[in-house]
């Protein structure tokens, strides 16, 4: 295994990673560092590659160049099934089982690692607090729970192993503004207290700024810039960055 000793265990680093479909480049050559215990947003127009940055940070695309290491631990075919499970992952709508139960869905993982069966109640228990689902609702199916619901389910499942890095995918995209607006508050309050690595895609950048210790704004397959909110706000590398900000954050 190809290891670099120095980085902190949630360090998530690519190296010139790129991807095309075909004659379509959906990601030009790119590097990005993510720190551990701090929350990075990819943000960007539709089609910028933001979805196939983050699938490729979670080992579900392999990309054409480049590499990438996440605690120090460089990807490979080889430890990727390995490595993916020590990720979180949580997806628009959740992403769960339609035929498992809440529970069931939370508990897939864990099962199948044979982790002992009083540990999973306990901690489908301490996560359903966390995120405040009643027991109730973890009895039923993934149809028969609102959106919000779901997503909280979909978030129980990630943190199940207590991973260090946690990647959401446009996680509030299909909500109503108000749960979307309830859920941005708990989420920021859960990563801040649980100090996760995570990285979080969005359209949305009233969001980014919200949960945003780095922004990494793209276009059409390329980071153009990454920083804090403030950095870019001061300092702009172009002025597409200041329209960006500008037409996109909603004064309040
Ligand atoms: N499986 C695929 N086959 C062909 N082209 C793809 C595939 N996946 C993505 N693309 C193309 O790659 C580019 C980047 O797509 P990607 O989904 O990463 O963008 P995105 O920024 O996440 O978009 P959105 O915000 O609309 O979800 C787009 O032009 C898209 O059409």
């Amino acid at each position: 295994m190809d290891t670099e000793a120095a980085a902190p265990p949630a360090t998530i680093a690519l190296q010139n990673v790129s991807r095309r479909y075909g004659d379509t480049v959906a990601l030009y050559p790119s590097d990005l560092t993510c720190d551990p215990a701090s929350t990075t947003v990819l943000i960007g127009p539709s089609g910028c590659g933001k979805s196939t940055l983050i699938r490729i940070i979670a080992g579900l695309i392999v990309p054409d160049t480049g590499s990438v290491s996440l605690g120090g631990v460089r990807l490979t075919a080889q430890n990727g099934g390995e490595l993916r499970q020590k990720l979180g992952y949580v997806i628009q709508d959740g992403g769960l089982f339609p035929h498992l139960s809440a529970r069931d869905n939370v508990a897939l993982l864990p099962r199948y690692l044979n982790h002992p069966k009083g540990a999973i109640e306990r901690r489908v228990q301490e996560l359903a607090d966390l995120v405040q689902i009643p027991a109730t609702s973890l009895d039923r199916f993934p149809r028969e729970l609102s959106g919000g619901q779901r997503q909280r389910i979909g978030l129980m499942r990630a943190l199940m192993n207590d991973p260090k890095i946690v990647l959401l995918d446009e996680p509030l995209g299909a909500l109503d503004p108000i749960t979307r607006s309830e859920l941005q508050v708990q989420l920021k309050a859960i990563f801040d207290h649980l100090k996760k690595t995570v990285v979080i895609v969005t359209h949305d950048m009233t969001e980014a700024a919200y949960f945003g210790d780095c922004i990494v704004l793209m276009r059409a397959g390329q980071i153009v810039q990454r920083g804090a909110l403030a950095e870019l706000v001061e300092h702009p590398v172009e002025p597409y960055v200041r329209d960006f900000l500008t037409l996109r954050t909603p004064s309040r």
